[in-house]
């Protein structure tokens, strides 16, 4: 069946959802537009603060009547409180504040951001990710980048990942790590609009209805600069700390900026900041040239207040093994650029204000 056509099918399906207040799911204002991919189903019910659990149960019959007419692709219903949609207002429901819940199975929780694009936050938090295993850390890699998912081809994934029969995702392995992507759940040429709805509650699926089995840390790979998909996982997850990927030129740290006062406002932890394409190593010689100066990334992390985690030099290697699916901790884990994501991964852990409070977050 076409995907316009099972859309259209299931929304004839969601006629049969009554709405608290009257009314059909079908012709309510605050329904999303209904996503279809090869494996999945997603649409969200944009519900006015406050009526998340009158709606709980119009949502689970939504999945059951979507569930019927999508066959095996897996369905993703999402509540979210946002603008109050056009139509009916409601009187009754006490607000239901969301409140931050554990994620099964994961101690830890490091994003990586970024405050524009292009600066290499994916390929950093790649290595990281596979740094910290090397420490001996079970791992798992949530890429959260759902408007420009790279993690599937940095970790040369293919395929969709399995899904239980009760619909939970099995995690794709690659390198010793666990992950999971929503660009496994897409097509390389669709273009998907995942809109504020639809990308949040796909991200609380992906992150919550995974067998992640049992994980030190998730490396999570935010998407760049700030919007709905950092403050819905910011408000759902406890997130230990986030680690900020900048390129040297001045105008990405003045974006950086932007999004550490997001994390500030949103009472989220700093581990510090990544200096990306931070010097060149000739491939003939292995001398360092400092291109854009030395020093900058240190002076600027210091001027935020952040701590200065490492720099990543800028060399062909990275370039060409990220696209083939061979991120430097593996092709050459002893090479120097694995060595300066090592270094980076044990300040990360070195620095981790949880490993006092948590014992079995000890082995490093
Ligand atoms: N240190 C490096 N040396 C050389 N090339 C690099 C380095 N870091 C990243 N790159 C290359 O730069 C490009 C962008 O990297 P990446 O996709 O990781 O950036 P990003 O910030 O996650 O981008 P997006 O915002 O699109 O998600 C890729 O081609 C990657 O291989």
């Amino acid at each position: 069946m076409a995907d316009l056509e099972l859309a259209a099918r299931i929304k004839s399906a969601l006629a049969a959802v009554e709405i608290p207040g009257g009314g059909d799911l079908a012709g309510y204002g605050g329904l999303s537009e209904i996503i279809v991919t090869p494996s999945a189903v997603a649409f969200a019910i944009a519900v006015a603060p406050g009526m998340e659990a009158a709606f709980g149960p119009a949502r689970e019959q939504a999945q059951q009547a979507a569930q019927t007419v999508a066959g095996t692709r897996k369905v993703m219903v999402s509540l979210t409180a946002g603008k109050p949609p056009a139509g009916p207002k409601f009187s009754h429901g006490s607000p239901v504040p969301a409140g931050k819940t554990a994620v099964p199975g994961i101690k830890r929780i490091i994003a990586v951001g970024s405050g524009k694009g292009g600066v290499g936050k994916s390929t950093v938090a790649v290595n990281i990710a596979l740094a910290l295993a090397a420490e001996g850390l079970k791992i798992g890699m949530l890429d959260a980048d759902l408007y420009g998912p790279s993690i599937p081809k940095l970790l040369g994934i293919e395929g969709r990942p399995a899904i239980r029969e009760d619909g939970i995702f099995t995690p794709h392995e690659a390198f010793g790590i666990k992950a999971m992507s929503i660009g496994s759940m897409l097509n390389p040429d669709q273009a998907v609009v995942w809109r504020g709805p639809m990308a949040t509650s796909a991200l609380r699926q992906l992150l919550r209805e995974t067998d992640w089995g049992d994980i030190d840390v998730l490396v999570i790979d935010l998407p760049p600069g700030t919007g709905d998909i950092h403050i819905s996982l910011f408000q759902q997850a406890e997130v230990d700390g986030v680690v900020i990927v900048s390129t040297p030129q001045q105008l990405a740290l003045i974006d950086a900026k932007k999004a550490i006062d997001m994390l500030h406002r949103l009472n989220v932890p700093l581990f510090g900041l990544v200096e990306n394409m931070s010097y060149f190593i000739a491939p003939d010689t292995g001398t360092r040239y400092d291109i854009f100066g030395s020093g900058g990334a240190e002076a600027a992390a210091a001027d935020l207040g952040l701590r200065f985690l490492g720099a990543v030099p800028l060399v062909m290697s990275i370039r060409e093994g990220s696209d083939a699916g061979l991120p430097p901790m593996v092709s050459q884990p002893d090479g120097p650029e694995a060595q300066a994501f090592r270094a980076i991964a044990r300040t990360i852990l070195a620095n981790d204000p949880a490993r006092q409070r948590s014992p079995e977050f000890s082995k490093s």
